[in-house]
């Protein structure tokens, strides 16, 4: 794979921001018959953004389940915060400082925005305190520059991108440490995808570490400082978002020629013609 930026190991990584706050090596992750991860290695520093991307099937979500205690490893360590770890379940990740946002963001549509962000995790829930709940829900989206209409609307008439932005609010609610995201942009219109981008830079500003799982190459190279490819379960390179689309989709699809490739070698050829003026 050519690309004198393309990472291979830690030893030619540019210096991070922060130190290294999840490392994971040699990870592996079986189902039955089916290896869905062999031999991962990553590393996630403070205040960085890492985009894990890989075709279907790659193991991204495999990974992210890892390190969200959902799923457990079949070998491999991971290291948080520098002392090894067992995810044994979801709640023993988040209450280290992993939290992680599903696609499906897991929101009440009926339930207003202060009571999503504090669900399961009301001040005083014996009697709940709806003022201090309000203004720790503002401080919150304020501190993120979140545009919310009002933060005593429920759920169902937020936009797409103003779930998403409630969802990530909610996951920084406890302070964690790392955040996962993914798809944090899926099915979300250029405006939004643009705020939900912003919001991934101010909780990265925050000294976050932040992981977010992504298909598309143009909203990783926006956000990204790092750029992991996974390939059939398998670490397939580590790029700086300047890498081009050639490289990264070689990475992805583990040719360099393909119906991608071709596809844009045909409409670089066009535009080439086109400003030569021969059509
Ligand atoms: N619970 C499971 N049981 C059996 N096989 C699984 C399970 N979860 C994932 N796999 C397999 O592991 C491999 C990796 O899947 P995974 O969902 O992690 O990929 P992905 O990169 O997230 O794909 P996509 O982009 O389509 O979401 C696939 O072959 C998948 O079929």
């Amino acid at each position: 794979m050519k690309g004198s930026r393309q990472m291979t190991d830690a030893s030619n990584q540019a210096a991070p921001a922060g130190e290294v706050v999840l490392s994971l090596k040699g990870i592996s992750k079986h189902f039955g018959a089916v290896s869905a991860l062999t031999d991962i290695d990553l590393d996630v520093h403070a205040g960085e953004v890492v985009a894990l991307v890989g075709d279907n099937g790659a193991g991204k979500s495999t990974l992210v389940k890892i390190l969200a205690g959902v799923h457990q490893p079949s070998s491999g360590e991971i290291t948080f915060g520098g002392s090894k770890v067992t995810l044994a379940d979801p709640s023993a990740a988040l209450s280290l400082g992993i939290a992680t946002v599903f696609q499906d963001l897991a929101l009440c549509e009926n339930l207003d925005v202060v009571a999503n962000i504090f669900l399961g995790r009301e001040l005083s829930p014996l009697k709940l305190d709806e003022t201090a709940m309000e203004v720790r829900a503002w401080t919150l989206l304020n501190e993120l520059s979140a545009r919310i209409p009002s933060v005593r609307i429920p759920i169902a008439s937020l936009s797409g991108g103003q779930r998403q932005t409630v969802a990530i609010a909610r996951s920084l609610l406890l302070e964690p440490k790392l955040i996962l995201l993914d798809e944090p942009t899926a099915a979300l219109g250029v405006a939004q995808t643009a705020e939900v981008l912003n919001l991934i830079e101010r909780v990265r500003d925050r000294g976050l570490g932040v992981v977010m799982i992504s298909h598309n190459m143009e909203d990783v190279r926006a956000v990204a400082d790092r750029i992991v490819v996974l390939r059939l379960g398998r670490n397939n390179g580590v790029f700086y978002p300047d890498a081009s689309n050639q490289e990264l989709v070689t990475a992805i699809t583990g040719a360099s020629e393909n119906a991608v490739s071709r596809r844009a070698g045909r409409r670089q050829a066009q535009q080439d013609m086109r400003q030569e003026g021969q059509i």
